[in-house]
């Protein structure tokens, strides 16, 4: 009897689909920080699409910002006629709280043959040992880190033990694996955050150019952040 070479071989690129990606986030609101990295990833890293999630955000944390379907209308605002990103509403359907592992288990059942990646900035990956679960996310997605400025790479103790040693520099690795893998990229960086536009409409400043000018008006037409 001839045995298998492997019980379990790797899935072949001929097997796989192109990587989804997804970049999740309060998008409270939406800015260039998130949509310059998440084209050129698309791009860079041949990924299907890039799919922005928002996720719950604790009322608590959002009184006085904006609604959920308010963060979604300035997504897809934000992405009109860029078919490289799409809204997704995974995490939205799920119930509250939501933690990122469950979400990725969600999007593993219902795309059991592609590899998935989930983006995140420094400052998320930094945190990373304080996600609910945080071991288990590199079984359902590979991770996509990118630089933000003012977030140097520093790690802990359990980062370098457990995620580090998985790093790949290799961007077909990603496409030939459904999971497991942790890429550093190299992305223009935009020193714009969320909460610095919300601090601008509050103190009654300018917005523009942080962020595409549909959003602005958006903003602007609905009085959000002030
Ligand atoms: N300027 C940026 N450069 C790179 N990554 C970013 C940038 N802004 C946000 N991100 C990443 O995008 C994801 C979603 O971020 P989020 O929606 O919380 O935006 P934020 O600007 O950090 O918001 P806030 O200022 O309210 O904390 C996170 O992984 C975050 O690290
Ligand atoms: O799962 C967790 O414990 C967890 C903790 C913090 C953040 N996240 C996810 O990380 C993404 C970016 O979060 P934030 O808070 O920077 O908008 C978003 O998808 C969050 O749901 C996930």
């Amino acid at each position: 009897m001839t045995l298998p070479l492997s019980i379990n071989p790797p899935a072949t690129n001929a097997q796989l689909t192109a990587p989804i990606a997804i970049m999740g986030g309060s998008f409270n609101p939406i800015h260039f920080g998130h949509l310059r990295p998440a084209l050129e990833l698309q791009q860079q890293l041949s990924l299907a699409q890039v799919k922005l999630m928002p996720n719950h955000v604790a009322p608590h944390k959002s009184h006085g910002y904006s609604s959920t379907e308010q963060r979604c209308d300035m997504i897809q605002a934000a992405i009109a006629g860029v078919p490289a990103l799409c809204l997704d509403m995974t995490e939205l359907s799920l119930p509250q709280p939501n933690y990122t592992v469950a979400t990725l288990i969600a999007l593993r059942t219902a795309n059991p043959n592609t590899p998935l990646c989930f983006i995140i900035g420094m400052d998320s990956f930094i945190n990373l040992p304080k996600w609910h679960r945080w071991l288990e996310l590199l079984d359902y997605c590979h991770l996509i880190v990118c630089q933000r400025p003012g977030w140097q790479q520093e790690y802990c103790t359990s980062l370098k033990q457990h995620i580090l040693p998985k790093q790949t520099l290799d961007i077909t690795q990603l496409h030939q694996r459904k999971h497991g893998l942790l890429y550093f990229t190299q992305v223009t960086q935009l020193d714009i955050s969320s909460s610095q536009i919300r601090q601008l409409r509050q103190q009654q400043q300018s917005i523009k150019y942080l962020l595409p000018d549909s959003v602005v008006q958006y903003i602007e037409d609905n009085q959000l952040y002030c």
